[in-house]
């Protein structure tokens, strides 16, 4: 279908379409800058492929497609990440992490599924037979089979499984740092204007998180505690530096995969 003529010059923005955007898309949606935008929602993986095959110009994207990007620029100091549990994020489990044998990886996910492989082999020291899935594969989380659970998904799995593994809270404990899952890249220089009208927005929609929880009845998760005391969106000097290790882990384990 040609795009409308008042769509052309739009910069083409993709979001994840879970829970834990909320606050940002509150903010974008009110802010000037959404006359400038066109937003696509959408699960992580597919928001990184767009980003990589070029049809969209920025994204709220998993941070281990960085490595998969020609060109990228970190355009915002917001990002999905965490200074502690993250609640989101989890390996799920019906039976202690020592008996688990197999792995079966959320479809839906870049980062923690990286994060998931690097926190096995390092962290736990584990073993395990690690199952790529698709579809909706959670019911087959039972007896050995752990799986990597993300976003809104996992938040229900809470209340299914009775061994959770939080990712965001592993990760902190074995390098010390905080954890970034998404932030906002662009796969091309965009320009400056829009740029800090679009930071403003998202720091718009951080200050009205108790109408964003208002505007999203959610009786399974505590929004205003998921938004405020485990989804930490500001992109620090300190998450910088965790991002920046997470790559490093990246890049080995793609060496050591190649050799
Ligand atoms: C904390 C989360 O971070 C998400 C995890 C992602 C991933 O694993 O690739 C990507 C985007 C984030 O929205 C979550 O979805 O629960």
């Amino acid at each position: 279908m040609p795009a409308k003529l008042n769509q052309l010059n739009k910069i083409k923005v993709g979001i994840v379409n879970y829970l834990n955007t909320k606050p940002l898309i509150f903010g974008i949606q009110r802010a000037p800058v959404v006359d400038q935008l066109l937003l696509i929602e959408d699960y992580p993986a597919n928001i990184a492929r767009m980003l990589v095959e070029g049809t969209i110009d920025v994204g709220l994207v998993p941070v281990a497609v960085i490595p998969h990007l020609k060109e990228h620029h970190i355009i915002t100091d917001y990002c999905i990440g965490c200074e502690g549990p993250v609640a989101s994020v989890a390996i799920f489990s019906e039976v202690p992490l020592e008996k688990v044998e197999k792995v079966l990886l959320d479809y839906q996910s870049r980062t923690s599924v990286a994060l998931a492989k690097v926190l096995l082999r390092k962290y736990w020291k584990k073993d395990v037979e690690l199952i790529d899935t698709k579809d909706d594969y959670r019911s087959q989380i039972k007896g050995t089979t752990a799986g990597v659970v993300i976003g809104d998904r996992a938040l229900e799995q809470r209340k299914v499984s009775p061994y959770i593994y939080d990712l965001g809270e592993a990760w902190i404990a074995m390098t010390g740092l905080p954890f970034v899952f998404a932030a906002w890249v662009s796969n091309k220089q965009l320009p400056a204007d829009f740029i800090t009208a679009f930071d403003a927005a998202n720091k718009q929609g951080l200050q009205h998180i108790e109408m964003a929880v208002e505007e999203n009845p959610y009786p399974v998760f505590d929004l205003r505690k998921y938004w405020t005391e485990h989804i930490s969106y500001e992109l620090t000097p300190n998450k910088r530096k965790g991002l920046e290790k997470f790559l490093e882990f990246l890049t080995v384990s793609q060496t050591q995969a190649a050799k």
